[in-house]
């Protein structure tokens, strides 16, 4: 229902006595919000942008930095505009503003035409009824809409202009966007409309950023204490814990049906954790980028309507969603630095009551991060200055570390803390002696891991080449593509969408990535030409076999690279080892030739240099310029006239042999051996000379496989 408007304020920017206005403020805002008083330096940021003064705020997540910018909406007629990064974002503020009866729009290409023409209707009009108007960066930097904006600011109409989220601007901070570097230019576009740039980035190289890039003018900076009383912070050692994915369980079954976030750096972690916690009857979902936008808005309103209590993400998931109830957040993997962390923990407690965040360290975790971020900044170019290393550092320090936990993320910010007003609010002030324990012992383990040569990021494929799978992970930088109107937000499951249906696939996504949209877009290919026969939809195609490529000289790079083995050339190694798997399984299809890449690429995770010398011995012949030895490996001949129940049979076998677990996690890998996987042509034969035993013992009619 709509509210009727309060009566005219005392507010406006030629009003000398400013804080005369504070009474109507406060009406407003009980009026139309229902909070009793404002918090922390709200006011003072409202009172600045009225009286139209410049405001750069700096406040915590979940502070209130949205209602700095409300409020002056409904202070006096006219417009607010508020720029949002993401269309998400400016939805739901939009949606929760209208259910509150203040008249609030977004424009974005999203919307159907009609509705997107009844806004710009209203904004040509003369007396415009809407009073706060999201838009994205893209459409702030449109002929077109400058100058509709020049012509509300020559009627008097355009109050203010709010930048949340400020810190895009910056490429010093964590959520750079490219699109966000647009917004410079409107100071000298419309020069006399106040601006108000919000943030809960702390960095005083962003603050100052963010003010230079705006081109703010004596701006009043309101900066909050960036500590959050009422989020408890811990670290767990996964190198001490049996295994993560129990404790975790564990952890949150013993808080009850709390609500939840969980951030992973990989997609695949998020799909696996999130099986395994509902298969304990944790009630909980995966978000990702790599999901479908449709099936990704219902798991998040499945979230944000407590349908489902824990959600496990990337960091795709987060920026601006307003739930009160969040009781913990958990870092499943080490974030890429404080900033991201101190964001990503702070969505727990919006509500002030008493949260928790938990961040799970393991040395493999930091190794993969380390890596990661020495690659992006070997690739940056000389004049970008994403912060990289060294804001890792001081998350590292924040884990290894046995002091206060609060102290250190608050220091980082550049804000001083005396640690006996943490009050044990962190696991190092609560129980000091277990925290030195455990980093003793983590210190230990490590040292002894060391020395074992070839230990650390075993867990999956974190090939040079896979940065695609941890895109969310960076800055949502690299979206050159945007539109107009369109945010281009890298972190939409459309992208993957598109990529399914374009003739390329993006360079962005990793091998893996490529292999698994390539599958489904041979399904929906097949899908939409249901006649094409069974035996073409299992061939394997050229791309596949690329990609497959790719993904096993990945790992041979690392694996050669790891174990100092010089002798083999890897481009070689790689199209040997592809085409002994395509030689194995090019009839059998294409679900065994990629199980037979995968246990590959697995082999290669754990081989020993003797293992690879020999199975790759043509290979090192070739790269010395010899004569290929002909000792690898028997090759087996390829199957024809396959039996379905033979190919079942042994997919079924060859799943429960894989022993993908025990290589994950054994800290040592060289005596673990692989048991051997029979290829399908071995399989078959075994299977054939059983049968012959069984007819020969008079039991059963033999099966005829013929075998070339
Ligand atoms: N003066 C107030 N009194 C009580 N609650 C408030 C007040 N101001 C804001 N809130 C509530 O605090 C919560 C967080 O507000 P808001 O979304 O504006 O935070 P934010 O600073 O923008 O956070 P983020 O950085 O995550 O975007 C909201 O639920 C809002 O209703
Ligand atoms: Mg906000």
């Amino acid at each position: 229902m709509k509210k009727s408007p309060l009566p005219v304020q005392n507010v406006h920017r030629s009003d000398k006595n400013v804080g005369g206005g504070k009474e109507a403020l406060v009406k407003l805002l009980r009026w139309h919000f229902g909070h009793a008083d404002f918090r922390g330096k709200q006011l003072e940021a409202i009172q600045a942008v009225v009286s139209g003064r410049d405001c750069f705020c700096l406040m915590p997540t979940g502070g209130g930095k949205s209602i700095c910018y409300q409020i002056p909406a409904l202070a006096k007629p006219g417009i607010v505009l508020v720029v949002s990064p993401l269309i998400a974002l400016m939805e739901n503020q939009v949606m929760a503003l209208k259910e509150k009866g203040i008249a609030a729009e977004y424009l974005s290409s999203t919307q159907a035409t009609h509705v997107r023409n009844k806004i710009h209707e209203d904004l040509d009009s003369g007396k415009p009824s809407v009073r706060l108007l999201y838009v994205t960066p893209e459409l702030i930097a449109t002929k077109g809409f400058m100058l509709k904006l020049r012509k509300l600011r020559d009627r008097g109409l355009l109050n203010l202009i709010a930048i949340d989220e400020a810190h895009c601007i910056s490429s010093w901070g964590h959520d750079f966007r490219p699109s966000y570097r647009q917004l410079s230019n409107l100071r000298d576009s419309l020069a006399d409309v106040p601006m108000l740039a919000l943030t809960a980035t702390a960095a005083p190289k962003v603050q100052k950023d963010v003010i230079d890039s705006l081109s703010l003018r004596n701006p009043l900076v309101l900066k909050s204490s960036f500590n959050r009383p009422n989020i408890f912070y811990e670290v767990r050692y996964k190198e001490l814990i049996d295994n993560a994915y129990t404790d975790l369980c564990n952890l949150l079954k013993s808080c009850g049906n709390i609500c939840a976030i969980i951030y992973c750096l990989e997609r695949t972690t998020c799909d696996d954790l999130s099986l395994h916690l509902s298969s304990t009857g944790i009630s909980s979902a995966a978000y990702h980028a790599g999901l479908q936008s449709k099936l990704r808005s219902t798991v998040l309103d499945d979230w944000l309507s407590s349908k489902k209590q824990v959600i496990v993400a990337t960091v795709a998931f987060g920026m601006g969603i307003d739930k009160k109830d969040v009781r913990m957040v958990c870092h499943f993997n080490v974030p890429k630095s404080m900033e991201s962390f101190y964001q990503e923990s702070g969505r727990a407690g919006r509500d002030q009551l008493p949260s928790r965040s938990v961040l799970y360290y393991g040395v493999d975790d930091r190794k993969k991060m380390e890596f990661l971020l020495r690659n992006s900044e070997n690739k940056k170019s000389p004049s970008s200055k994403k912060p990289t290393t060294s804001n890792f550092d001081q998350i590292v320090r924040y884990c290894e570390g046995s002091g206060c936990r609060r102290k250190k993320i608050l220091e980082s910010f550049g804000e001083e803390f005396p640690v006996q007003q943490c009050k044990k609010t962190c696991d190092a002030c609560k129980n000091p002696n277990q925290v030195a324990r455990c980093l003793e012992e983590l210190t230990t383990t490590a040292s002894r891991r060391h020395n074992s040569s070839r230990v650390f990021i075993t867990s999956s494929s974190d090939n040079k080449t896979n940065e695609g799978e941890y895109s969310e992970f960076w800055n949502r930088n690299e979206d050159g593509s945007n539109s107009d109107e369109e945010i281009s937000d890298s972190d939409d499951g459309a992208d993957a969408v598109k990529s399914i249906a374009g003739p390329k696939l993006s360079k962005k996504l990793g091998v893996d990535e490529k292999l698994v949209l390539l599958e489904r877009a041979e399904e929906k290919y097949y899908e939409r030409n249901k006649q094409v026969k069974k035996s073409e939809k299992n061939a394997i195609s050229e791309t596949l076999r690329e990609s497959s490529k790719q993904r096993l000289l990945n790992e041979l790079t690392r694996v050669l690279q790891l174990l100092g083995v010089e002798e083999i050339d890897s481009q070689n190694a790689s199209e040997f080892l592809e085409n002994e798997c395509y030689r194995k399984y090019s009839k059998a299809g294409k679900s065994f030739y990629y199980s037979q890449i995968a246990s590959t690429v697995r082999w290669l995770g754990t081989a020993s240099r003797d293992d690879l010398m020999t199975r790759l011995s043509s290979v090192v012949s070739y790269a010395k310029g010899e004569e290929p030895s002909g000792e690898s490996l028997p090759m087996t001949e390829p199957v024809e006239n396959i039996e379905q129940e033979d190919i079942n049979t042994y997919a079924t076998e060859l799943q429960v042999d894989e022993p993908t677990q025990l290589l994950v996690t054994s800290p040592s890998r060289s005596p673990i051996r692989l048991p051997e996987i029979p290829s399908f042509s071995e399989f078959v034969n075994r299977r054939k000379m059983k049968h012959s035993t069984e007819v020969s013992d008079g039991k059963k009619p033999a099966k005829i496989m013929k075998l070339q």
